[in-house]
């Protein structure tokens, strides 16, 4: 099995979610930048893949010779032209993860070699910053040791977890896509500051600041959401004010919502 501090790994796809990834590889320490690898067809978002010392090229079959590893990086729809092109250069050595949404393993190892080790990822842009929560589904060709392998490279991104391939699209909605909805969230919050006379940019960091500390608390302080709520209520103080406000408004019904109509999304872009 291969060693971490030798893998070569490669990124077809240079946009946001592969910078992410090789962010918070890199920041590991246990990558050099020199084992990774990023194409795409134009040379727009090599800059910042160049400035952590990453190779870049526009050829996707390069990648794939360089690396033992290839991250498929690009696009849901773009992903079967991609695969067409490399099929020829992938050998069974190769670990073909794919991060596009929606795109099942069955339609991938459809699309690649026989026998292909191929897995799913569902990562989040915090990746970036070692606080993404990822999950991993395993193809068929891939065995335990390669989900473990996998796993324990992407912890240098935040949390893993390895799952059915059935729970991928809905963690689509709650964290791949839930990030977004926290941006709202968050806009939404400062917006209210805005509106009771607060300056905009002290808001923007007041709000950022509220959600990565009601953040930690509860992943780190092991309580249960509604009692950290419960901790936050005076009777008849503001919180409860607010609270009556946000479900009058149907936040909590809007957010359910907003998951399950990007998990639906998810599985209606894998049908063919
Ligand atoms: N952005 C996000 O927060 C998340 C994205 N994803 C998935 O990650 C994948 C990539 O998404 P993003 O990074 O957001 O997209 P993006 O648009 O930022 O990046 C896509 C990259 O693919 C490149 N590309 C286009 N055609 C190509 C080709 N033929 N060969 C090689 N590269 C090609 C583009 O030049 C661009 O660099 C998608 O499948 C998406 O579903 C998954 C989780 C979260
Ligand atoms: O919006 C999308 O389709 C991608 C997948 C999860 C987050 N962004």
């Amino acid at each position: 099995m291969e060693n971490l501090s030798q893998l070569k790994i490669g990124f077809i796809g240079a946009g946001n979610m592969a910078f992410a990834i090789s962010q918070g590889i890199l920041k590991s320490g246990d990558i050099p930048p020199s084992s990774v690898i990023v194409s795409a067809p134009s040379k727009n978002n090599f800059a910042r893949f160049q400035a952590m010392g990453v190779a870049v090229t526009h050829s996707n079959e390069e990648v794939v010779d360089f690396s033992c590893l290839v991250f498929l990086a690009v696009k849901p729809h773009l992903l079967p032209t991609v695969i067409n092109g490399i099929s020829e250069h992938i050998t069974p050595q190769h670990i073909i993860v794919s991060m596009a949404a929606g795109i099942t393993l069955a339609t991938l190892e459809e699309l690649l070699p026989g026998g292909s080790r191929v897995m799913r990822l569902m990562p989040n842009l915090p990746c970036m910053l070692q606080e993404g929560a990822l999950l991993l589904a395993c193809g068929t060709g891939a065995s335990q040791e390669v989900g473990a392998l996998l796993k324990t490279l992407l912890c240098s991104c935040g949390l893993v977890e390895v799952g059915p391939e059935t729970w991928i699209d809905a963690h689509t909605g709650l964290s791949g896509s839930g990030v977004a909805f926290v941006y709202v969230f968050a806009e939404a919050l400062a917006d209210g500051a805005v509106k009771m006379g607060m300056p905009n940019t002290l808001a923007q960091r007041i709000a950022a600041q509220t959600i990565l500390g009601a953040g930690r608390l509860l992943r780190d302080g092991g309580k249960h959401p509604a009692q950290l709520r419960a901790e936050v209520c005076t009777p008849g103080g503001t919180t409860i004010h607010g609270l009556h406000a946000l479900e009058k408004g149907g936040l909590r019904a809007a957010t359910m919502g907003a998951v399950e109509a990007a998990t639906l999304r998810a599985s209606q872009l894998g049908r063919k």
